[in-house]
């Protein structure tokens, strides 16, 4: 839809989803078609002293031509006097980095299930990142949602307002040990960091803790540049294996997107039929 075409008014809004530095996410639902979505709410006067117009921008500009399963949508914006109102698709299964919270480790089927989704997003922005150099995806448990039958959904593109406070996780390291070590040593970096997010990631949902946890962010960036990588007894050896092949320091050694799709560990875990059904699924809902 057009952004010029709605206003608030034609919203009824729900429950508060989440919030952050920039705005608040609610359900909302369309009057007319009942359609539900995630109203996200951007205070212009907060972006204009912080200087994130431009990038809001951007990023809307970017997000809106994304169309893809494991990708959460943006089906436009409009805004009045004080606020940008995003129309984002409504994830049912709230963020995963809550879930890994309540569960404390996820079970191998449902974690290797998110990988091989995650594979499939990022496959396709690397694609769409062609014409978008700028796309930074930020692979972390923050900024994925999960949808309806279990759909992975990468969100939150660099986006500006976090879904709840700004560092979520307790200690402020949370927010450094997704941080490859190309970034740390100020080299320059490409799509291949993603490969390192998607085994700190991996590690993190089994393990229930990223590989470089530690009490001071001295020492996680210590271990990150270190690589000090160990795993806790009864990890099993695909496991290990994929992670190992993934948290490499030089990005080229890192296992390509596609093959980390085929590893064992996913091949034998994830219920690869369910997902590429569930696609097929979506497809007819939409
Ligand atoms: C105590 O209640 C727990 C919250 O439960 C949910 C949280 C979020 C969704 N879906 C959701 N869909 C899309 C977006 Cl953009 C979004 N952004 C918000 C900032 C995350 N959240 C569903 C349930």
């Amino acid at each position: 839809p057009k952004s010029s075409s709605w206003t608030v008014e034609d919203f009824e809004i729900g429950n508060l989803l989440g919030r952050g530095r920039f705005g608040y996410v609610y359900c909302g639902r369309e009057k007319q078609t009942r359609f539900v979505v995630a109203l996200k709410i951007l205070f212009k006067a907060q972006l204009k002293n912080s200087k994130m117009e431009q990038q809001v921008k951007r990023e809307i500009e970017i997000q809106s031509n994304l169309k893809h399963p494991n990708i959460l949508r943006l089906y436009g914006f409009f805004h009045d006097e004080q606020r940008i109102y995003l129309l984002l698709e409504y994830a049912p299964g709230g963020e995963l980095y809550r879930r890994m919270q309540t569960e404390k480790v996820l079970r191998e089927s449902e974690a290797a299930g998110y990988v091989y989704q995650l594979c499939n997003a990022l496959n396709y922005l690397h694609t769409k990142r062609v014409i978008h150099r700028s796309i930074i995806v930020d692979i972390k448990p923050e900024n994925i949602l999960i949808g309806k039958y279990g759909i992975l959904k990468l969100a939150d593109f660099g986006w500006s307002a976090e879904s709840t406070s700004t560092c979520k996780r307790t200690t402020l390291c949370g927010t450094l040990d997704y941080l490859p070590p190309e970034m740390l040593n100020g080299n320059g970096y490409d799509e291949k960091i993603d490969l390192w997010c998607l085994g700190v990631l991996t590690y993190e949902m089994i393990i229930g803790k990223p590989p470089f946890d530690s009490q001071t962010q001295h020492e996680t960036i210590r271990m990150i540049r270190s690589i000090e990588l160990t795993f806790p007894t009864g990890t099993s050896t695909d496991l290990r294996d994929l992670i190992t092949k993934l948290l490499r320091r030089n990005p080229a050694d890192r296992l390509p997107l596609k093959d980390v799709a085929q590893h064992v560990w996913i091949t034998k875990n994830a219920d690869i039929a369910a997902i590429e059904d569930s696609y097929v699924k979506r497809k007819k809902t939409l």
